[in-house]
């Protein structure tokens, strides 16, 4: 499966620059025969939370439309990063995934919201997670914050998640932590982790990119550099088979002792 990563630079509070980038970047990735374009978190907006009365995108209608009808056209799986929407329970901060024939297959509403950039403030949490399958490969996504709790990724693997997607705005005054945790996250649950992080500025945080692909045996398949752009690389699938063939976690682990 070849993998397109788009490390985007987001105008903060104005949807309708992003989604132009947006359509470009899919574009690109299409003549570059990717088999999945993956986005950052909250690509639409920024983080302009203030203003999600104004600026977010009502039951996410603008966003599913254009990643339908340019996965169907271009042929090619969008993991659609996050985008803020306003739904009856209010805002929330979603992922939607749309696959190749243009369904959408996953509507996902981040669960663990970042108490340091204010969502419990503006927010509301997901209930729910997040599975779904790509030409037949069962995959999971969550988002940003998410990552900082393993029993939630290990959720979605025992669920069957041979691929887990990260969508981010992870600031650069934590890049450490991103890097580790990725790589954790893949290694204790035998899966690939495919994570997008932002680069440029708000008016809080910088962000440095360092979009990462990790392999089930914790290799980096990717580790972007700081600017703007798409990074592709190729993922064997049946590395998940062949870890989890070699050291058996999930027969020897003890659910009754946790
Ligand atoms: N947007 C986020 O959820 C940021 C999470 C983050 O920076 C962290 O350190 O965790």
């Amino acid at each position: 499966m070849k993998m397109a990563i788009v490390q985007m630079d987001i105008a903060f509070g104005e949807p309708e620059k992003n989604f132009l980038q947006v359509d470009s970047f899919i574009s690109q990735a299409a003549k570059q025969d990717a088999d999945v374009i993956v986005f950052p978190e909250m690509w639409n907006t920024g983080y302009a939370l203030k203003d999600l009365e104004k600026l977010a995108d009502k039951n996410g209608e603008q966003t599913k439309n254009m990643l339908s009808r340019l996965a169907k056209q271009h042929a090619i799986h969008v993991v659609g990063g996050s985008v803020a929407t306003k739904k009856a329970q209010g805002f929330f901060n979603t992922m939607y995934v749309a696959n190749r024939n243009g369904d959408i297959v996953a509507e996902y509403d981040k669960a663990h919201l970042f108490p340091l950039m204010d969502e419990p403030v503006y927010m509301q949490a997901g209930q729910a997670k997040n599975i779904f399958k790509l030409d037949h490969v069962e995959c999971g996504g969550v988002i940003c914050f998410d990552l900082r709790f393993p029993e939630w990724i290990r959720a979605h693997v025992l669920d069957g998640a041979k691929i887990m997607f990260i969508p981010a705005e992870w600031p650069k005054q934590r890049m450490d932590h991103w890097e580790i945790l990725l790589q954790a996250r893949a290694i204790e649950n035998q899966c690939f982790v495919v994570a997008a992080n932002r680069v440029g500025s708000d008016p809080d945080n910088e962000y440095n990119g360092h979009s990462m692909i990790i392999s089930p045996w914790g290799e980096v398949y990717l580790s972007s550099e700081e600017g703007e752009g798409i990074f592709y690389a190729d993922i064997p699938l049946d590395e998940v088979d062949r870890v989890r063939n070699t050291i058996p976690i999930f027969h020897a682990r003890r659910p009754e002792l946790y």
